[in-house]
C-alpha cells in the first residue's frame, strides 16, 4: 500500500466498514454507493483495506484491546482497525498510517488516536504473534457448526479466510486463455488475486468470465450435450447459464430478481451466448408442462462458502438464517424435479459450508443418486464424498489459492 494515499481512499474504506459492521449492507451494496466521483484507484484501494479489516477484524480489536479502556464510538473504532490493519496487514509506512487514520477520528479522539497507533507501529507484528487468529477472526458459530461438520480441519478452514482469493476465469469453447494465468485441472484458468478481470485483453470481446474453479463444478457435472432442453433455476448472474450454453445447451434460465436478470441479460449479450431468460420465482413458474433433459439448481444460500470472495459474509449471516435458507433450498428442489424430464437429471449446488445446506439433502421423490465419479474431479478427488456428492472447501488446493465451499449433488429420475 502507497503512503501517498489520500484521505478519500480512507474515508470510503471507512464508510464501507461502517456500512457492513454497523448497518449489515452488503460491501458489493456499500461500494456502489459511495460518491460518484471517486477514482476506481481510490476505491480499488478503499476495498483493499476494508476487505483487511473485515477478514480481521478479531486479531485487530484483539492488538487494540490493551489500549481501550472503554468502548469508542464506532467511527473511532473502524478508523483505529484501519491504522492496525495498514500498519501490521498492508504494509503503509508508519507515519502514513497513523496519521491518516488520525485524521479520520473527531477531534476529542486525534489524542487517543495516535497514541494507540504509535504504540501498535512500535510493536510492529509483534502484535499480532500468539494471537489465535483462526478463532478470533471467525463468528463462533460459524466455527461450532463447521468444527462438527469438518472436525480439526475448520482451523484450516478459518485460515484460508484469511487470504485474498485468486480470480478464476471459466473460458468459452476456443477461446485462448488471457497471459499470465495457470491452467487448472478442472478446467478453470486462475490468476493472481487482484486481477482486475475488465481490464484483461479479450474482456470486451467476450471469451471469457469470471467464475470460482468449485463453482464451475455443477454445470460441467451436469454433462449438458448439444441440444439438450436444459433448466437452469435461480439462474443470475449467470457463471453456470453461460456454461451450459456454451455447452450447446437450449437453456431456460429462470431468475427471480429483475435487475439481477438484466445483468444475466447484459453478461450473455457479452458473451455473446443464448439463454431464454425468464424473471419469475422458481417455486411459483408455470412452466405450462415443459420438462426438461437437464435441471441445474443453484439455489440462494448463506454463501458461508464464499468468505474469502466476500469477506462482508459473517457480518450479513446469523445462525437463525440457515434453517429458513434450508427451508427455501428444499422448495426450489422439489420445484426443480418436477421439470426433470421422464429420463433427465439433476444437479442441486449451494455455495455454503453449513451442511443443513448440502449434505442434509435428500434425493426429491422418485429420484435416484447419480454419484459424482472420481474421473470427473481431476486433481479434486478429496472433494469427492462417500456418498457421491462432491463437498469442496476454501482449504483444498491450499497451496494453489484454494476453492469457495460447495455442496453438489447430482441425481436422476429412478
Ligand atoms: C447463488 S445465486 C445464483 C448464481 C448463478 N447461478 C450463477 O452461476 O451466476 C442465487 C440466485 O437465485 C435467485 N433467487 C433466489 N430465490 C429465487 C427464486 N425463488 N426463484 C428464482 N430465483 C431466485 C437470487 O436472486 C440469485 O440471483
Amino acid at each position: 500500500m502507497s503512503s501517498h494515499l489520500g484521505s478519500p481512499t480512507r474515508r470510503a474504506a471507512l464508510s464501507l466498514l461502517e456500512a457492513v459492521m454497523t448497518r449489515h449492507r452488503s460491501l458489493e451494496e456499500a461500494l456502489d454507493a459511495l460518491p460518484k466521483g471517486i477514482a476506481p484507484r481510490d476505491k480499488a484501494a478503499a476495498h483493499r483495506i476494508a476487505g483487511a479489516v473485515l477478514r480481521r477484524a478479531g486479531s485487530l480489536d484483539a492488538v487494540l484491546e490493551p489500549f481501550l479502556r472503554r468502548e469508542p464510538p464506532s467511527e473511532v473504532r473502524q478508523a483505529l482497525r484501519m491504522g492496525v490493519a495498514e500498519l501490521l496487514l498492508l504494509g503503509t509506512p508508519a507515519h502514513a498510517a497513523v496519521a491518516s487514520s488520525v485524521t479520520l477520528v473527531p477531534k476529542p479522539f486525534a489524542g487517543l488516536a495516535n497514541a494507540v497507533l504509535r504504540r501498535v507501529a512500535e510493536a510492529g507484528s509483534a502484535a499480532l504473534e500468539g494471537l489465535d487468529a483462526e478463532r478470533l477472526d471467525t463468528p463462533p458459530w460459524l466455527w461450532s457448526a463447521w468444527h462438527a461438520a469438518y472436525g480439526p480441519a475448520v482451523r484450516a478452514i478459518a485460515a484460508a479466510h484469511r487470504e485474498e482469493a485468486p480470480l478464476d476465469l471459466s473460458l468459452a469453447p476456443g477461446t485462448a486463455a488471457p497471459e499470465g494465468g495457470e491452467p487448472l485441472p478442472t478446467g478453470s484458468w486462475r490468476y493472481p488475486p487482484g486481477t482486475r478481470v475488465a481490464e484483461m485483453p479479450g474482456f470486451a470481446e467476450g471469451g471469457f468470465w469470471v467464475q470460482d474453479a468449485a463453482a464451475a463444478l455443477p454445470a460441467r457435472l451436469l454433462d449438458v450435450r448439444p441440444g439438450e432442453r436444459v433448466l437452469d433455476l435461480c439462474a443470475a448472474p449467470g457463471g453456470k447459464t453461460a456454461q451450459l450454453a456454451a455447452a450447446g445447451g437450449q437453456v431456460v434460465a429462470v431468475e427471480r430478481e429483475p435487475r439481477r436478470a438484466a445483468r444475466l441479460r447484459e453478461n450473455l449479450a457479452r458473451l455473446r451466448l443464448s439463454a431464454e431468460v425468464v424473471e419469475a420465482d422458481a417455486t411459483q413458474w408455470d412452466a405450462g408442462g415443459a420438462v426438461f433433459d437437464a435441471v441445474l439448481l443453484d439455489a440462494p444460500c448463506t454463501a458461508t462458502g464464499t468468505i474469502r470472495r466476500h469477506p462482508d459474509v459473517p457480518y450479513l449471516k446469523r445462525a437463525r438464517d440457515v434453517g429458513p435458507m434450508a427451508e427455501l433450498q428444499r422448495a426450489l428442489l422439489a420445484a426443480a424435479a418436477r421439470r426433470v424430464a421422464p429420463d433427465g437429471r439433476l444437479v442441486l449446488a449451494t455455495c455454503s459450508l453449513q451442511q443443513e445446506e448440502g449434505e442434509a439433502h435428500a434425493a426429491p421423490a422418485g429420484f435416484v443418486a447419480d454419484p459424482v465419479r472420481p474421473e470427473e474431479l481431476p486433481g479434486l478427488e478429496a472433494a469427492l464424498t462417500a456418498a457421491g456428492t462432491v463437498r469442496t472447501r476454501p482449504d483444498l488446493w491450499a497451496g494453489r489459492g484454494g476453492l469457495d465451499g460447495f455442496f453438489i449433488a447430482r441425481w436422476r429420475r429412478g
